[in-house]
């Protein structure tokens, strides 16, 4: 049996959508109520539905053999696992915003809230600016209108979380969408696994790994 790992939430649709697309039956999602682990109709395969940095937590230990979860959330927790697809679904992008009269140049120590430490840090080491990173667990946009920080870095998707609360959008810092992970010891010992991968590949089309995703992973 295949074990694959699903994470709750924004991109549960469009994960089932593709897996409905390639073939699977996946009518169990649209009634399942409080259940957190399926197995479709002929036992092959078991779907697992945790949240998103559990789902790396799960493949890098070999109980899932697949799972689907953001580049954000494999940037925050890198691990053991293989990283096999753009799935072109939960698209939005990382990216620094503050208030409108942010000076990004300014020289002083700047403070930034983030729910990314590890993609906050890396983006202003890479320019040589020493900030003071505060972790937040949510609504990071409060922070800079409150004073606690001069800027946020954190996820953009349609933008209305800035604008309703008077941020604007200072710099992109990456391109995020969800991926296909597997467990390498599962690539190696288990065909299904790699014919379940040629399956959804057929499905999004091959991924061009860019430039940016090439040195930034
Ligand atoms: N507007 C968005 N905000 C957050 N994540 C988004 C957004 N749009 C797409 N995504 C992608 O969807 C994935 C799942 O988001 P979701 O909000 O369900 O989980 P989460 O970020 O772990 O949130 P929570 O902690 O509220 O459960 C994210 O990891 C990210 O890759
Ligand atoms: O550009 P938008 O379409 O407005 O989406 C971006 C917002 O969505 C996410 O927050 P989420 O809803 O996950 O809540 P959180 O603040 O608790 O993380 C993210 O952290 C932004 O706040």
């Amino acid at each position: 049996m295949i074990t694959i790992a699903l994470t709750k939430g924004r991109i549960e649709k469009d994960t089932v959508k593709i897996l409905t697309q390639a073939g699977f039956d996946m009518r169990f999602m649209a009634d399942k109520q409080r259940r957190l682990i399926f197995t479709s109709p002929d036992g092959a395969f078991r779907f697992i539905l945790v949240k998103a940095p559990d789902v790396a937590t799960y493949v890098e230990h070999g109980i899932a053999d697949i799972g689907v979860v953001g580049k954000d959330v494999l940037i925050e927790h890198p691990g053991a696992y293989l990283e096999m697809l753009d799935l072109n679904i939960g698209v939005c992008k990382f990216a620094v915003a503050s208030v409108p009269d942010y000076n990004p140049l300014d020289h002083k120590r700047k403070k930034i809230a983030t729910k990314y430490p590890t993609v906050a840090t890396a983006f202003f080491q890479a320019k040589n600016e020493d900030v003071e990173i505060i972790s937040i667990q949510g609504s990071v946009e409060i922070a800079p209108v409150l004073g606690l920080t001069d800027a946020i870095v954190d996820i953009v998707e349609t933008g209305n979380t800035l604008r309703e609360n008077g941020l604007v959008e200072i710099e992109d810092i990456r391109r995020i969408s969800a991926r296909l992970i597997v467990n390498s010891a599962s690539l190696k010992n288990n065909d299904k696994v790699m014919a379940f991968i040629d399956k959804i590949e057929e499905i999004v089309g091959k991924t061009e790994v860019s430039f940016d995703e090439a040195i930034n992973g």
